[in-house]
């Protein structure tokens, strides 16, 4: 294999992802979706794409960040938290964020024992945080105007406190069963994250500008499919246009007078039938209210493919 140079001309695209951790399964999923192919092996971390000429560098989250910052990768997908620990720390500044991806949810939150009475961030003044995000938590700490002291860790940053190497936490949470465990609770949100596409700010140049607009165009047909559902029904002529105004978050629907079928063959039914794609959530509410506004045979369909 040729050396994975960083700054020669390149005619292929390369994206980093985590080579495992929590954002590596849902990242390669992603890109399946997006019709990537690649062969992995255990020990390489250079993928070559075999469908388009788009290659995969799967490594440690935290190394993202310099791997686009140096030009070694176009993309990275990577949890909001790191891009923006990395672009305060000054180790990988001005990167953007060019997509928010919808996985690996959680926050970055400050933990106290608990049985504190937590009254606000001037209680922390002169305390010490255990953190794998001293940057984030620095900036924070000075827009609040406190000054408290960051231990950084690089992992089990909860256990700090009951070790005496810290008072409180600023950590990741999700379902909040780890900062429970560990006798803490949170009380202030530092910042919401979830996996992102991050970039360096510009279009690549050449053919690789236009693999970006590609994977940008196919990623986002992928998003707008996981959230959309094709609606059909059979709606009375008189109350199309209510219940087209029903619809979450619908383009413009496909009406067709409806047909039934007579003894003499198809006669018009009075009803329109409407197919829907809904963009916002098919919800039992909503198709209660689709029903008492006259709609019947009601069906949600999920769709498989759509390019924006
Ligand atoms: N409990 C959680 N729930 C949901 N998402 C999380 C959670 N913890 C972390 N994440 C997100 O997943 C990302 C990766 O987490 P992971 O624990 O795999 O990182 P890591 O241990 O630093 O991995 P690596 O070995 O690549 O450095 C985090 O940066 C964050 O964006
Ligand atoms: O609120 P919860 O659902 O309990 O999740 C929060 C925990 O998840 C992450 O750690 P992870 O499990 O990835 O282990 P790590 O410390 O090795 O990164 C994070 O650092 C927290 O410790
Ligand atoms: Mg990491």
């Amino acid at each position: 294999m040729p050396p994975i140079a960083a700054r020669e001309p390149r005619d292929r695209l390369r994206v980093a992802i985590q080579k495992s951790g929590r954002l590596g399964d849902p990242a390669r999923d992603l890109l399946s979706a997006v019709g990537l192919t690649w062969r992995e092996s255990r020990d390489r971390l250079f993928c070559f794409g075999e469908g388009l000429p788009i290659d995969l560098l799967l490594v440690r989250d935290d190394d993202i960040p310099g791997l686009l910052t140096e030009g070694v990768a176009d993309f990275g997908i990577l949890g909001r938290n790191v891009l923006a620990e990395t672009g305060l720390d000054g180790t990988a500044p001005g990167l953007e964020e060019v997509r928010q991806l919808g996985f690996g949810p959680c926050r970055l939150a400050i933990g106290v024992p608990e049985g504190w009475d937590y009254e606000g961030p001037a209680q922390l003044e002169g305390l010490r945080i255990a953190t794998s995000y001293p940057a984030i938590t620095q900036d924070w700490l000075r827009r609040h105007g406190v000054d408290a002291r960051t231990v950084t860790l690089s992992g089990s940053v909860e256990i700090a406190p009951s070790l005496g190497q810290a008072d409180v936490v600023c950590d990741l949470v999700s379902s909040g069963g780890t900062l429970r465990a560990n006798s803490l609770k949170p009380v202030e949100t530092l910042l919401e994250s979830e996996a992102v596409l991050a970039a360096p700010p510009g279009r690549p140049e050449g053919v690789r500008g236009e693999l970006a607009d590609l994977l940008l165009r196919r990623l986002d047909g992928v998003r707008r499919v996981a959230d959309s559902k094709v609606l059909t029904a059979r709606v009375p002529r008189g109350r199309v246009a209510e219940l087209v105004g029903l619809l979450p978050d619908a383009e413009a629907p496909i009406l067709t007078p409806a047909l039934e079928l007579g003894p003499d063959g198809p006669t018009d039914s009075g009803m329109f039938a409407v197919q829907a794609l809904c963009h916002g959530e098919v919800s039992w509410a909503v198709l209660e209210r689709l029903k008492a506004a006259g709609a019947e045979g009601l069906t949600v369909l999920p769709v498989e493919g759509m390019l924006v």
